[in-house]
């Protein structure tokens, strides 16, 4: 499929908003995306759920295109995100992982004890296992005609190993963090063969066509601090640093990277001095501590509480202003401090997406 457009240069760029505030440049406004903007709130993107599973989806470019594209059509959204799933890389390792409706991810046989990791492939080549994710972003950059760039992403180590090892969701995660005390060498084992495919899959995204990364520790929060230290944070540090180091071995520019570790707020400082451009705050912590606390040369982004969005259109404005005053206009990104839920009113996104173009233009327009 992606033979098709091989050495065909991507069309030029016309939205870099993104991309500027990313590297921390001036921009006349703020640029916004909404984290899982394609999905079920859309009934496009229902009518196609309807048709086919969740992980034919993502392993047919054409659908994971034409959904990526989908909420592109209908707001004034400053990128796009690849249509895939973070667990695509335990699939790629050889496990099991269906997608029940209504229920979310279950694995079929979850790893239970230390001798089970000698089930995961332990060479992988990200190019064969998730070529159907590179062939999906190069038709994306194709059909997107440089309207805004196109992020390619992936699940943390320690947030894969968790639902290897939970099996699907958990509030506590406590088998998972069993393992940290109880098996620690082969955690480690685990969390760096985690992030070694992670680090080939990054890059070669970006070979494919992403224009920029984002990595996903959707369960940073409840390890705390010091098991965050030991066995999240150095994965995150040596993925940060080794994807970029490839990708200029490979003679390709380093893209901006984002790392977001959902109720990390424990851990901004460090965070911030771990070789990321971006760092993604959930909707608990308050922007001005996000700020301090990080420093001024990294650009933050968030961390509207994704229920705003079930507000008054009138309300919901009066709180992108304030997110944004606390924030300031640049080296800034908006987004939620999460996913956008099912059940939410596309409208309100839509009031959401130009609330954060329109006063944050008046904003700099104010102060220039
Ligand atoms: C933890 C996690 C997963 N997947 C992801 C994360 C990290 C972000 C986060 O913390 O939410 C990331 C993800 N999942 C999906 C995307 C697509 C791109 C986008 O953001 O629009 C992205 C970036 C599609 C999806 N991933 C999923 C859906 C819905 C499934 C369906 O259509 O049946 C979509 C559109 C399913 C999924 N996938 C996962 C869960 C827990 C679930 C079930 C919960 C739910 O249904 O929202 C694992």
């Amino acid at each position: 499929m992606s033979h098709m457009f091989t050495g065909k240069p991507f069309p030029p760029m016309k939205n870099d908003l993104i991309l500027r505030a990313a590297r921390g440049e001036a921009t006349d406004k703020v640029p916004v995306w909404v984290m899982r903007q394609a999905g079920r709130y859309l009934q496009e993107f229902q009518d196609v759920r309807n048709k086919h599973p969740f992980f034919e989806i993502c392993r047919t470019p054409e659908l994971a295109c034409e959904v990526t594209l989908q909420p592109l059509r209908r707001f004034n959204l400053d990128a796009a995100i690849i249509f895939s799933d973070i667990l695509v890389v335990p699939q790629a390792l050889g496990m099991n992982v269906e997608m029940l409706p209504g229920k979310g991810p279950h694995f079929t046989e979850p790893l239970q004890v230390p001798e089970d990791l000698e089930k995961l492939k332990s060479d992988v080549n990200v190019k064969e296992e998730l070529g159907y994710v590179m062939d999906a972003i190069t038709l994306t950059r194709h059909k997107i005609e440089g309207k805004v760039p196109l992020i390619g992403f992936s699940g943390a180590p320690w947030t894969l190993m968790s639902y290897m090892i939970e099996g699907g969701g958990s509030s506590t995660l406590s088998k998972a963090k069993k393992w940290l005390y109880v098996y620690p060498d082969e955690s480690h084992r685990l969390l760096q063969l985690l992030t070694d495919v992670i680090i080939d899959y990054l890059v070669a995204q970006v070979q494919a066509g992403a224009q920029m990364l984002q990595l996903f520790e959707s369960h940073a929060g409840i390890l705390g601090y010091g098991l965050f230290c030991k066995f999240a944070l150095p994965y995150l540090r040596q993925i940060s640093e080794k994807v970029k180091a490839a990708l200029t071995a490979s003679g390709l520019q380093p893209v901006p990277m984002t790392i977001f570790a959902k109720d990390a707020h424990f851990a901004i400082e460090e965070l911030s001095a771990s070789n990321y451009e971006v760092l993604g705050i959930d909707w608990t912590v308050k922007p001005a501590t996000a700020r301090r606390i990080a420093g001024p040369k990294v650009t933050l982004q968030g961390n509207l509480d994704p229920c705003a969005l079930y507000a008054s259109i009138e309300d919901l404005r009066k709180l992108v202003k304030e997110m944004i005053q606390k924030f300031g206009t640049q080296n800034y990104i908006a987004n939620l401090g999460h996913g956008i839920y099912p059940d939410m009113n596309p409208e309100h996104l839509a009031a959401f997406v130009d609330a954060v173009h329109q006063y944050s233009e008046d904003m700099n327009l104010s102060t220039s």
